[in-house]
């Protein structure tokens, strides 16, 4: 009897418990008035292919489109009506500017359609909080947006996208999540796009907010415990409708015995601001302080923070900030500051009035 008990669960799983009455989403593409989620599929991991399941590590990301992501998600139909559209397939260190700028546009005029509840931009994990904040600062709505990656591809074993997806098309799907800005799932939990970022690589913890998630989804449920307190969405004075180019603002890395080399290079190229990922506090050496002065006074904005992940950098500490006309970058890494400076940019040149969009997003 046991091969036969067998088979009468794998024909009907979890199913044979419900009541009679509900008929299952197993036999129709998805269950009326359920919501509309739109999957936007840029590449990276979750769309990783290797050679065979020992390769966790070694593959190619950016393979499986994504008609096949959600054909091979047939849990997907009971949470959402969920379509795919392919914008990008590409590896997510290799997003540009241009790409962050389609992609937002695109999810904005989505979150327009009266037809769409919320969106998944399924992408990859090494730039996927960058992209989350920059949706997060210029996206209108309150319509939930969902970024996803995973850190092994589909074919490996213990492969973590298929139920990242199906997580993140839940939270989308769903109404607790409008109002709580541009959200990231990965391993069960619900990140907010500021704060979260990539801080392990190889594993699948891999994402990490210094101040807690918000949340954790758990067989198609949402269980929030906090939501964000910095200027999102809807509250943002950015909007990507109106943004149709991003200044150029570059990043300079600190390190014992680093030469100005950088600054003058990204001066010369005609940088607009230059984010310094500083030393401890967001310290900067004796010899680079004349180099970032001299940066000023040609009028390219001065970003202070830090390479250390946790903390912040604080206003006239470790710089006299007032007095050489720089900002802070607040607890923002030094990638999130290129990102909100530029957008800053597009608004004003004063720092008083970047380091206000500092404090406030
Ligand atoms: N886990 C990943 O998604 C990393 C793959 C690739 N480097 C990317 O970011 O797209």
């Amino acid at each position: 009897s046991g091969p036969q008990n067998t088979q009468a669960a794998a024909a009907t799983p979890a199913v044979a418990a419900a009541p009679a009455a509900a008929p299952m989403a197993a036999s129709q593409p998805a269950q009326q008035g359920m919501r509309n989620v739109v999957v936007l599929a840029t590449g990276g991991t979750i769309a990783g292919a290797g050679a065979s399941a020992m390769n966790s590590a070694t593959y190619s990301a950016a393979k499986v489109p994504v008609d096949k992501l959600l054909a091979g998600l047939p849990e997907l139909s009971k949470v959402a009506q969920v379509r795919g559209e392919q914008v990008f397939q590409i590896a997510s260190e290799s997003f540009t500017n241009d790409n962050l700028l389609v992609l937002a546009k695109r999810v904005s005029a989505l979150v327009k359609q009266a037809d769409v509840d919320g969106v998944v931009v399924t992408h990859g994990t090494d730039t996927l909080a960058e992209t989350a904040y920059f949706l997060s600062l210029t996206v209108h709505t309150n319509k939930p947006i969902v970024v996803v990656g995973s850190m092994r591809p589909g074919t490996a074993l213990s492969a973590d996208g298929a139920l990242n997806l199906l997580n993140a098309v839940s939270v989308a799907a769903a109404k607790d999540a409008e109002g709580k800005g541009v959200v990231v799932t990965m391993n069960d939990e619900i990140q907010t796009a500021r704060d979260v970022n990539k801080d392990v690589n190889i594993k699948t913890n891999a994402f990490q907010s210094q101040w807690g998630p918000l949340g954790m989804v758990v067989e198609g449920k949402n269980y929030w415990f906090r939501a964000p307190v910095k200027r999102h969405t809807m509250q943002s004075e950015f909007n990507i409708d109106n943004i149709s180019s991003l200044p150029a603002v570059e990043v300079v890395y600190s390190y014992g015995n680093v030469p100005r080399t950088a600054i003058d290079a990204f001066v010369g190229t005609g940088a607009k601001a230059i984010v310094h990922a500083g030393t401890g506090n967001g310290s900067v050496a004796d010899r680079i302080v004349p180099a970032l002065q001299e940066a000023r006074s040609k009028g390219v904005q001065v970003i202070r923070s830090a390479r250390v992940p946790y903390g912040f950098v604080l206003r006239n500490a470790e710089q006299p900030d007032d007095k050489y006309d720089w900002v802070v970058a607040h607890d923002l890494r030094p990638e999130k500051a290129r990102l909100l400076a530029a957008l800053a940019l597009t608004k004003t040149n004063d720092p008083k009035e970047i380091q206000r969009i500092f404090w406030e997003y």
